[in-house]
């Protein structure tokens, strides 16, 4: 495994709270390189995506287009989807940290691999989540708690859009058991690809989440 530039070695492994191992021991550093490929409206690595100064339509139907970096936790429920999603970004040309699970352990938690990908994304500017679990649900709330954090539950692929054009939600959570492997391949696309809108409305009312969580 290579550890590259821009890539953060995340602190996983084993119960978070209590601090003893778990079935979670390491964070797969891996990152592709493939500047060629690009997204519907991504950003370039070493650029944030959140840019609010940017203008940008709020239903943008083409944009720069580039490879992202992009960290990614499930549990048991969504270990299969984590496997096939890691297989199908990194084929896409992103750069993908995998925090866990490393193992099918149908006793997992998902906090711990959660928390640790949305620590992750906030520590790497410009970087996006995706956590899997069952229905998403606890995985969303689970990387919430991280200030810096915004985390959309995404259902189909307008909801992942809106989550970057509305919210710059920069973790999505995915039920993998609500979805074809072929469906949340779709949202997660459609999530890395969409863009904040910047509009000064959504800006506004991020701030205001920010703020509360620095009161
Ligand atoms: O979706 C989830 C949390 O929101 C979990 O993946 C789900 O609760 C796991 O369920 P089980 O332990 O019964 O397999």
């Amino acid at each position: 495994m290579e550890l590259v530039e821009g890539a953060v070695p995340a602190p996983i492994g084993g119960n978070l709270v209590t601090g003893q191992p778990g079935t979670v021991d390491v964070a797969e550093e891996v990152v592709l390189r493939a500047d060629s490929v690009v997204h519907r409206g991504g950003v370039g690595i070493g650029e944030s995506a959140h840019a609010p100064n940017i203008p940008a339509p709020e239903h943008p139907s083409c944009g720069t287009m580039s490879a992202m970096r992009i960290h990614v936790a499930a549990d048991h429920a969504g270990f299969e989807l984590k496997a096939a999603l890691i297989e199908h970004l990194r084929a896409s040309g992103h750069d993908i940290t995998d925090h866990g699970a490393v193992a099918y352990d149908a006793l997992d938690d998902y906090p711990p691999v959660c928390l640790a990908a949305g620590e992750a994304v906030v520590a790497d500017a410009g970087s996006l989540g995706v956590v899997i679990g069952g229905s998403g649900n606890g995985e969303q709330i689970a990387a919430n708690k991280v200030t810096g954090v915004r985390a959309a539950l995404a259902w189909n692929v307008e909801t992942a859009r809106l989550g970057r054009q509305h919210n710059d939600a920069n973790v999505v959570a995915v039920g993998a058991r609500m979805h074809s492997t072929s469906e949340a391949l779709a949202i997660v696309d459609a999530f890395v690809a969409e863009p904040f809108s910047g509009n000064e409305r959504h800006q506004r009312r991020i701030d205001q989440m920010a703020a509360y969580e620095t009161r």
